[in-house]
């Protein structure tokens, strides 16, 4: 039986085009009146790249614009093509999004429940999807809890599976936004190595300085706007320096 394709969905099958990564055009996002992006200009196409800056400088909301949970309201957001206003779903399928609060993120009760969840939605017959699911569970150290009640795992192992439920979704992109702000050092190290080893390319907000070792580019934002964009080593400086001036 065939359905019928919505305009959307027809939008959906646009060729993706990789080599483009993630572009910001004229990018500005406001909430009611207030202003909290403006004259955003970056084609992000690094492997590694990092987002800081104070509170309520605009970072969660920078993260959210790169997969569409947020849509700007001046220019445009490109992920390998594709824009987030008109191919959400197509952008979606390729940027994972990880909550800083894994809570937000885990709604099924067991875990091998949660982290089937997205499978099942994309339609991934059970026989591959059980075997995505126990791929990711053995990967990210939660092998022996997969009938376990998601929500009495601890904070760490919260945050590893939610990080199992969008990695097995293969995307080819990943936002985290604070991924390490709730864990012990043990944890936070923990995810720290396990974005470290990542094919994909990865965009991480962070108030954890130490997770941008490594990193290729820097973005630091203060008062709505990318104030330094650079290796972790001057960007990290750079931002050091405007919070000695507050
Ligand atoms: N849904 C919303 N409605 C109205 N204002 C919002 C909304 N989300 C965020 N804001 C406001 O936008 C500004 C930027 O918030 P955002 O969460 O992007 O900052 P942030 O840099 O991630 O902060 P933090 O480091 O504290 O998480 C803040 O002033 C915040 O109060």
């Amino acid at each position: 039986m065939r359905f019928r394709r919505s305009p959307a969905a027809t939008a959906d099958t646009d060729v993706a085009e990789p080599g483009r990564g993630i572009e910001l055009r004229g990018v500005g996002h406001r909430y009611g009146d207030r202003v909290v992006l403006e004259g955003i200009d970056l084609q992000l196409t690094e492997p590694r790249v990092g987002v800081i800056g104070a509170n309520g400088s605009g970072k969660s909301t920078f993260a959210r614009l790169l997969n569409g949970l947020v849509l700007p309201t001046q220019g445009q957001v490109l992920v390998d093509g594709l824009d987030t206003r008109t191919q959400v779903r197509a952008v979606r399928r390729r940027v994972g999004f990880v909550f800083q609060d894994p809570d937000a993120q885990i709604v099924h009760p067991t875990v091998a429940e949660d982290v089937a969840y997205g499978l099942e939605n994309q339609g991934v017959p059970p026989d591959e999807r059980a075997a995505r699911v126990a791929e990711a569970l053995e990967r990210y150290g939660l092998a022996g809890h997969a009938d376990h009640p998601a929500h009495l795992l601890s904070g760490g192992q919260k945050q590893l599976l939610a990080i199992a439920g969008v990695l097995v979704m293969q995307p080819a992109r990943v936002v985290f936004d604070e991924p390490t702000t709730l864990l012990d050092l043990v944890n936070a190290r923990r995810v720290a190595e396990l974005i470290a080893g990542l094919e994909q390319q990865v965009v991480v907000v962070t108030h954890h300085l130490d997770l941008l070792d490594g990193f290729d580019r820097v973005l630091v934002v203060d008062g709505g706007r990318v104030v330094e964009d650079a290796p972790p080593g001057p960007a990290v400086a750079a931002y050091r320096t405007l919070a000695e001036r507050r």
